[in-house]
This record gives C-alpha cells, sequence and structure tokens, in this order.
C-alpha cells in the first residue's frame, strides 16, 4: 500500500472506532525539552515493542510503542495526532529488550528514544512499506551446512570451565592467559545451549570484528552461515538490516558483534560471551557513552542469560569483582572466576627481555641485541612483531632556526607528518595539508620530523635488515598494519592473510597487531617504545599499557609443537629507560594477578574506581572561560537546589581537557565521585533539568554542547 494511502486508511479508522492513546518514544535530540515518551492516537491497542511511523513536526519518523503510562495523565485521543502506519511483518519488540533501552537511558543519562531508534538498524527508519514488504519477503540465506567438524578434544582447564559454565549461574569471568584457548571454551557453551533449547539464542562480542575475521570464520564454520549472523558499524545498512531481522525473529541462533551489538533484538536470548572484556572499544565514545560489557551483564541478569566475560588481562573492574571469597570478605565478588592458566598443547608464554635504552648509543631506535635477535629469527623461518603505538611518519615537524612546530591550526595539538604523501594531518579534527617547502614562520628550508611513528620504523627497520636474507634466499619482508595501511576496504584481511601464510617476516605496525591474532609462527614480539604510557596524568594508563603488552607477548609462541622444534624459545622484547618499573617486572613473570593487586590497592588508598564511582560533565565552547563557566553555573546551581545525592557526590572544579581545543572548540570537563553508585545515579538524574536550565541561560552563549559520560574511561 502506499504509505499515503495507509494513513489516510489509519486516520479512518480511528474516526470510526472508539480511538485511544499510545504512548511512543521516538528519536529526540540528546538534552532536548521534549518529555521522554510522546502521546498519539490510534484506532486500535498497539502492544508495547510495536513498530510504528508516527508525525513528529513536519516530518513522520519511526518509534517504538512504549508501555502505557498511568492513563489518568493521558490526554484525551482526539487533541492527538493519530499513528501513520504500522510496520507490518516485524514482531513487537519484546519487554526485555524494552527493559534494556529503558535502563541504559537512565543509566547513562540519555533520552529513552535516542537508545531505542540508535539500537534500531537506520533501514528500519528510511524503507517504506513496500520495500519493507519486499525485504521481509526475501529468502533467508540458504542454509550452509555447517561442516562436521570432528571436535577437538578440551584440555582439562577448558574443561573445567565449560563445566562450571554450564552448570552454574555467573556472570562468569573466564582468565584465560593468552592462546589458553578460551575461543574454544565459547564455541563449546554456545554449541550446547543450542543443542538443548531450539530457541535458544548466544550474543557473542568482540571488541573489533574487522580485526579478527579468524573469529567469524570459526563460528560459521563450526555452525552454518544460516545460523551465525553479523552486527557491526562496517556493514552495510541493507546488510545491517538483514542480520537485524534475522536476530530478531530467532531464525539466525548466534549473533556475532561489536559494542551495539549488545542491544540487539534477540527474544531467545540465553547467552553473552564478551570476549576480551578489558578492551576499551567497548565503551561508546560519542552519543550515549555505554559500556557494551556493562550493559552485557545488566541484560543478562535481567532476562536470565548467562554472561561469559573472557581475558588474559582482565579490566581491574571486573578483576575486583571476581575476587574469591576470603576471610575478610566472606561475600567475595558477584562473578565467578575460572582460570586457564595453561597455554594450548603446554606452549611457554614468551621470555621477556628487557633492553636499558639509557645503555645504548643516544638517538637508539632499534638496540643492536634487539636487532640481532630479529636477524636471527629471520634467518630461521620465524616471524617477528614489532609494536610502536603510533602511527604516520614523524608526530611532529619543526624548524631547526626558529622552533616552529607544524601545530593544526584548529586543535591544541600538532599535525602528524605521513611521508608516503608528504602530508600533515592532525589526528584530532582530521584537517590535513601539504608539507610546505620551507619553514611557514621563517623560510628555513630545513625543517625535520622529530620523534617517530609506524610508517618510519618499517622505513628505518627495512635499512637496517637489507642485506638480511630468509632460509630460502630471498631478501627480508617487512610489512606494516595500522590505521594508515588498512584504509581501503579488505585491505586488513588481506594483510592479516599474508602474516598467516608466512608471506611476512616482520610485521611493524601499532596496537592492531597486538589484539586477538592466531599467528602461529611469530616467536619474537618487540615493543620498542613503550614508556611514554608509564607517567600519563590517567590513572588508567598502567592498566592499559599492561594488558597491551601481555596481549602483544599473547602473539609469540603460540604452536608448541612448531616452537619445540625452534632453536630458541619465544621472546617478548621490551626496549625501556625504567627496565625496574613495576610494569616491566610483572610483564616478566607475566603475572596478571599480582598486577592487578598491587594497581587495586593503590586505586582503594587513592579512593578511585573500581572502589568509588565517577562521571564527567563536559562543556564544549568558543572559549576556555564559557565553557568552564557553564560548569561552574551547573554545579553552583546543583549545591543552591540541595539536589538529591549531593551529600555522597563530589564534584571536582572544571579543567580543560588534555587535548584542550579541538576543530576550533575549547572543551572542558567537571568530575564528579561517589563512593555510592546509586548515589551518583540519583545525583545525575536530578541534575540533568539543572544542566538544561544553566544552558538555557543567556550568560552561556557561546557553549556549543554539553554531555554526561558515566563510567568514563578517559580522565
Ligand atoms: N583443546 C584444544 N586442543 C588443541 N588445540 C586447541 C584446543 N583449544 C584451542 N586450540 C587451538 O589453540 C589456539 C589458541 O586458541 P584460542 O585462539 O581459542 O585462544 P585464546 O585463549 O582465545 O587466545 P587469545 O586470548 O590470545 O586470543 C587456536 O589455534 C585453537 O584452535
Ligand atoms: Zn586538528
Amino acid at each position: 500500500m502506499h504509505p499515503k494511502a495507509e494513513k489516510e486508511d489509519e486516520a479512518e479508522r480511528a474516526s470510526d472506532d472508539a480511538p485511544c492513546t499510545v504512548q511512543v518514544a521516538v528519536h529526540t535530540p540528546a538534552h532536548s525539552a521534549i518529555g521522554e515518551l510522546l502521546s498519539y492516537r490510534s484506532a486500535t491497542l498497539l502492544a508495547p515493542g510495536t513498530l510504528v511511523r508516527v508525525p513528529l513536526g513536519q516530518r513522520e519518523v519511526l518509534g517504538v510503542v512504549w508501555d502505557r503510562a498511568d492513563d489518568t495523565a493521558a490526554q484525551a485521543p482526539v487533541q492527538l495526532r493519530a499513528v501513520a502506519g504500522v510496520l507490518g511483518g516485524v514482531a513487537p519488540l519484546g519487554a526485555d529488550w524494552r527493559a534494556l533501552v529503558a535502563f541504559a537511558a537512565r543509566y547513562y543519562q540519555r533520552s529513552l528514544g535516542e537508545i531505542a531508534l540508535a539500537a534500531l538498524p537506520a533501514q528500519l527508519r528510511t524503507l517504506g512499506p513496500e520495500q519493507m514488504a519486499r525485504r521481509l519477503r526475501r529468502p533467508a540465506t540458504q542454509a550452509e551446512q555447517a561442516n562436521a567438524i570432528e571436535l577437538i578434544a578440551l584440555s582439562a582447564e577448558q574443561e573445567s570451565a565449560r563445566a562450571q559454565i554450564s552448570s552454574k549461574i555467573g556472570p562468569f569471568l573466564m582468565f584465560g592467559s593468552t592462546g589458553s584457548g578460551k575461543t574454544e571454551v565459547y564455541l563449546r557453551c554456545v554449541q550446547e545451549l543450542l543443542q538443548a533449547d531450539p530457541a535458544a539464542q548466544a550474543l557473542v562480542m568482540v571488541p573489533e570484528i574487522n580485526l579478527t575475521p579468524q573469529l567469524e570464520e570459526r563460528f560459521v564454520s563450526r555452525f552454518g552461515a544460516a545460523q551465525v549472523v553479523s552486527l557491526h558499524s562496517g556493514m552495510t545498512n541493507p546488510q545491517r538490516l538483514k542480520s537485524w531481522l534475522a536476530a530478531h525473529s530467532g531464525q539466525a541462533r548466534i549473533v556475532l558483534g561489536t559494542r551495539m551489538a549488545v542491544f540487539a533484538s534477540m527474544p531467545g536470548l540465553a547467552l553473552i560471551v564478551v570476549d576480551e572484556e578489558h578492551d576499551a572499544s567497548y565503551k561508546q565514545q560519542e552519543g550515549a557513552r555505554y559500556s557494551a560489557r556493562d550493559l552485557a551483564i545488566w541484560r543478562g541478569h535481567a532476562c536470565g542469560a548467562k554472561v561469559v566475560l573472557g581475558s588474559a588481562t582482565p579490566s581491574l573492574e571486573s578483576w575486583h569483582a571476581s575476587r574469591p571469597p576470603s576471610p575478610q570478605d566472606p561475600e567475595g565478588g558477584r562473578y565467578l572466576r575460572l582460570a586457564m592458566p595453561s597455554r594450548i598443547g603446554a606452549a611457554a608464554l614468551p621470555r621477556v627481555r628487557r633492553v636499558d635504552m639509557g645503555q645504548q648509543p643516544h638517538r637508539t631506535v632499534f638496540s643492536a641485541p634487539l636487532l640481532a635477535a630479529i636477524t636471527e629469527r629471520v634467518q630461521r623461518g620465524e616471524q617477528c612483531m614489532v609494536l610502536l603505538n603510533r602511527r604516520g611518519y614523524a608526530p611532529v615537524l619543526t624548524c631547526s632556526d626558529c622552533d616552529w612546530k607544524s601545530d593544526c591550526p584548529h586543535c591544541s595539538a600538532h599535525q602528524v607528518f605521513h611521508k608516503i604523501d608528504r602530508s600533515l594531518r592532525c589526528h584530532h579534527c582530521g584537517f590535513a595539508q601539504r608539507v610546505p617547502r620551507a619553514c611557514p614562520a621563517c623560510g628555513n628550508p630545513d625543517i625535520v620530523p622529530i620523534g617517530r611513528g609506524t610508517e618510519q620504523l618499517e622505513e628505518q627497520l627495512a635499512a637496517l635488515l637489507a642485506g638480511v636474507q630468509r632460509a630460502d634466499g630471498s631478501p627480508v619482508r617487512i610489512a606494516r598494519i595500522d590505521a594508515d595501511s588498512t584504509r581501503a576496504a579488505g585491505a586488513l584481511q588481506s594483510q592479516l592473510a599474508q602474516v598467516h601464510a608466512g608471506e611476512v617476516d616482520v610485521l611493524v605496525g601499532t596496537q592492531m597487531i597486538a589484539k586477538g591474532h592466531d599467528f602461529r609462527r611469530v616467536s619474537l614480539v618487540a615493543a620498542v617504545q613503550p614508556d611514554g604510557a608509564l607517567f600519563s596524568s590517567d590513572f588508567r594508563a598502567p592498566e592499559r599499557l599492561f594488558a597491551l603488552l601481555m596481549q602483544a607477548a599473547g602473539r609469540a609462541g603460540r604452536d608448541a609443537a612448531w616452537m619445540a622444534e625452534r632453536g630458541a624459545p619465544c621472546e617478548m622484547w621490551v626496549q625501556t629507560y625504567h627496565p625496574t618499573h613495576p610494569v616491566y617486572e610483572a610483564l616478566r613473570r607475566h603475572d596478571y594477578p599480582a598486577f592487578a593487586a598491587q594497581q587495586l590497592t593503590e586505586r582503594q588508598q587513592a579512593s578511585m574506581p573500581p572502589f568509588a564511582f565517577q562521571a564527567l560533565v563536559r562543556a564544549d565552547a568558543r572559549t576556555q572561560p564559557v565553557a568552564q563557566g557553564f560548569l561552574t553555573a551547573a554545579a553552583e546551581a546543583a549545591r543552591a537546589a540541595a539536589l538529591p545525592g549531593l551529600e555522597h557526590v563530589s564534584l571536582y572544579p572544571p579543567v580543560p581537557l588534555v587535548v584542550q581545543r579541538v576543530a576550533g572548540v575549547e572543551r572542558a570537563q567537571m568530575l564528579i565521585e561517589s563512593s555510592s553508585r546509586p548515589a551518583l545515579q540519583h545525583f545525575l538524574a536530578a541534575w540533568q533539568g539543572v544542566l538544561r536550565s544553566t544552558r538555557a541561560d543567556p550568560v552561556h552563549k557561546g557553549l556549543v554542547r554539553w554531555l554526561v559520560d558515566v563510567d568514563p574511561l578517559a580522565i
């Protein structure tokens, strides 16, 4: 039916029958004064969760019918605009899904409509009824049968983890070393679940799906393409709609996705896996700043699904939440910790070797012993990985005469030098320009790069290894993987495939190379300049660095049988000016528990997460005083109004962000902290209205936006 005809038809019926009022969630701007739900007139009573099209201003938008608020407040239907149409063929969204959306909106201080509509595929909004009907008629992916795989026998540790997940309630934290076979345990748990209950569904989340194409292959080959769908931001809109519908209808049994998948509609949801749960990409960094890991825990609890978090380097939050009971703490944490300390096939974790860069000649990039070790490995046919967490050629260009620096005109940051296309690019706002021929300030032609990124590292390594030959006499092959080298569609997949196929001898890259890859022939991993993170102002920096180095180390020596035939055990090299730093000491012993214990003691003494709860309010404005002035005024207004929860909450003075200006906008933030999560929540909820009215005050003209970040990951 033509949309217009349908609309008239609906209006017709509404005037005949006794019309009723429905509450609808629509996408309203984040801080708009429009209430959470809008009321519409409908000819028929619509079940909560029904997808509808409704008029909003001059437009017609997608909405979700929400549970009716108490009827007394409802307006008489005659005064209301009518629902324009119902999205036929799509079952109403379940109560579990609506509860999750409502919780996320409340907890992360966003509007219900924003979260609800953002969680739905864009095409539900844009497709007309006919297109939609055609889409629904399209046959599902031809059932490509799962390969009848002969299951490998689980190790004793894997079997114990599997059995506990099967018999206990959880939530579980699977603390398994790199290469301990966590993925195999996920696969078994999913399999067991699907076999036991024909309607059951599993949600498996990974930090970045493009980084782990291997994982997708493993699920598809085990369960067949018809059972598995993906949900991530790299998909086209039609693909996303298709996956979403398959999950929503229950036809897909397994959803494999990134953080956004936590909102997938899955009526049979019985198991949620959060792989590499420590990874920062589970936290959304714009719009509604939700943590998909934390929502997974909430969702599992609310709908009775088991939740398994997995990592070799858990977040300190999850580690603390899974502490075993002790005499001082008879309850212990809420999660059940499952330990898998051994690598599959009794493979050894790499031996950690620290190079004291203070003892090396000035300006050394690759120390002589590291270079010798890499050379030897290559000659023997083994692969090496070199990690540097900074892309580009050099972080800054500078004039040797006048001290000019390649600053971004729009940000308080340097523009990074990319030699490959002779460009200067800002990694904050994206502003790019050609490298000037001479210093723009004084005309001196001698402008030089300072510091180094992966592009330069690759170039230097190529020069240093120029004479080195592989076992077959051919020259050494070096490749680089970072956000620049993988920009083209499919580039990352093909580069990873080359590494797996042994076509690359030395892989240079950013943290992208450290994550989750099951490289079978890597025997040496080196971090050439990891010290930067040791002295960051962010209290989570040591935790992040430790996790990164442990994960990087975890790429070496994964194939026990192959390593046994080699001349030397696998190694992780760290070049540092602080070889005795506790982070490197813990790394040397592969001792995550000791590292975590030391960090948690510090956090407890300083009353920091997970012993305290935080939120940030950020203000962006034309000037720093306007940004800070808004925050100060909002805090003062909160105190003046004696908002609930305030007595248990500390409001700190506003400060500029570390990168203070981005794209011409000044940024400031205020930290809010409490030892009680409910008190913090209570206060934030009450503060919303105050922030809105403060914003409306004309003295804060020049404020661009404000936002709240609950449980922020970066301070
Ligand atoms: N029981 C088993 N017997 C033999 N091989 C196994 C077994 N379990 C897993 N493997 C193999 O061991 C390798 C490592 O397993 P997997 O990738 O699941 O580890 P992981 O714990 O997820 O590692 P990481 O955290 O480092 O990504 C894989 O190649 C996998 O096929
Ligand atoms: Zn910039």
